[in-house]
């Protein structure tokens, strides 16, 4: 639903689930359900987790002002993107390795996703396949590609999105190769080492089978190997946007000039992104990112967002602050882990229901309202 009463929220029954309320809570029930080591490999940031920390503090120096009296007794939350209408702003961010929170991982997710037509942006390293994914749900699903050096792999990763569907393929730029990830060394853990990253890797595709042939070893560090792709430029993507007709999204995008040169090459939109403070440590925090990104984007493709989102106001700040959309991550992995598919539908429920309380706190009825609001740093 997309229109409706203000008053009568998204959602009107909350489903039973043992589900907490507030993000704090629900990170501290996910950390007695998991392993230490796969909290650990969820949770932390890279290096000193100084970015992971900054994503945190800056949506306290952004405060948003009201401007009350509007009748907001009807509330519209549906955005438009490459032409498919959504009908919230919100897009579940994509996570690899999903079965080391639950044994249905992404096919749970998508579950949940399809119940609010959210789109799910399917990682590269996913638990399950593109196919099966596309099978799951019938909600909008995305991809993202992780390059790898054997290029016709990468391809082929985009042909089978498109044709299981795909609305949309999404770059990660910030991850040519693995953050220096403290913790994990620490306990020697390797987010692909227990196979919960190889759904996409074990199809009949004649290239794949040359991944591990290429590196002479197993196939799981082959997959490593060949997703660490530090020789990644424009002009891969200048040739990735000849070989399909997907919109092409860069994800990672914290550069304003970097903004600029995506539009040059074609580019169909960017995520605001530094990856929840996972990849280089002491980069800017996402928030403090966006407003001059959205300035000299100036609205010739739409800004996505993510990193730090936990509750509807933060939604709220960022989509002020000039983001189209809004990708949700952590918190949705922590709801899986804690109750599976009826977690993740809580934890939308939840969050959906918070936002447009937001809006309506905020005396505003539709995104382009909201866009229009007040808002103030420092
Ligand atoms: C456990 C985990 C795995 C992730 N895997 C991927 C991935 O495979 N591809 C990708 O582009 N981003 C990946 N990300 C980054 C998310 O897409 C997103 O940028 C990040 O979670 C946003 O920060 P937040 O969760 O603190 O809001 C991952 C994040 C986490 C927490
Ligand atoms: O952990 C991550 O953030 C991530 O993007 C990733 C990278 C390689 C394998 C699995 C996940």
């Amino acid at each position: 639903m997309s229109t409706y009463k203000s008053n009568d929220y998204i959602v009107q029954s909350v489903e039973e689930s043992p589900l907490p309320i507030g993000y704090e809570e629900i990170e501290k029930a996910a950390k007695d359900i998991l392993s230490p080591k796969a909290f650990s490999y969820i949770s932390s940031g890279a290096g000193a987790e100084e970015t992971a920390r900054k994503n945190k503090n800056a949506f306290q120096r952004y405060s948003i002002i009201p401007k009350l009296l509007n009748d907001v007794s009807e509330l519209d939350t549906r955005i438009s993107l490459f032409g498919n209408t959504y009908p919230t702003p919100f897009i579940l961010a994509p996570v690899g390795v999903l079965k080391l929170a639950d044994d249905q991982g992404d096919l749970a997710v998508t579950r949940a996703a399809s119940k609010y037509d959210i789109p799910f942006i399917q990682s590269t390293v996913s638990s399950f396949s593109i196919e099966e994914v596309g099978q799951s749900g019938d909600g909008p699903k995305w991809f993202q590609l992780y390059w790898t050096s054997l290029e016709d792999v990468s391809y082929s990763f985009v042909k089978r999105a498109e044709e299981a569907g795909s609305e949309a393929i999404v770059v990660t730029i910030d991850t040519v190769t693995l953050g220096f990830r403290e913790k994990d060394l620490s306990y020697g853990y390797s987010p692909l080492a227990d196979g919960y990253g190889q759904g996409n890797f074990e199809s009949d595709d004649v290239f794949l089978s040359t991944l591990a042939e290429v590196n002479d070893s197993t196939i799981v560090d082959g997959i490593i190997k060949q997703i660490n792709y530090p020789a990644l430029n424009w002009s891969h993507i200048k040739k990735l946007k000849r070989m399909t007709s997907l919109p092409i999204l860069l994800k990672g995008v914290l550069h304003p000039e970097d903004a600029l040169q995506a539009i040059h090459c074609g580019v169909d939109g960017l995520i605001v992104s530094n990856h929840g403070g996972r990849q280089l440590d002491g980069v800017i925090s996402s928030i403090d990112a966006l407003p001059e990104i959205a300035k000299v984007v100036n609205g010739k493709i739409p800004v996505l967002f993510d990193s730090g989102i936990r509750r509807g106001s933060d939604a709220l700040k960022v989509l002020v602050l000039g983001a189209d959309a809004v990708l949700i991550g952590r918190p949705y992995v922590y709801s899986l882990a804690i109750d599976g598919e009826k977690g993740v539908s809580q934890f939308l429920a939840n969050f959906l229901q918070d936002f447009s309380s937001s809006m309506v706190l905020a005396g505003v009825k539709n995104i382009k309202q909201l866009k229009q609001m007040k808002i103030v740093c420092g």
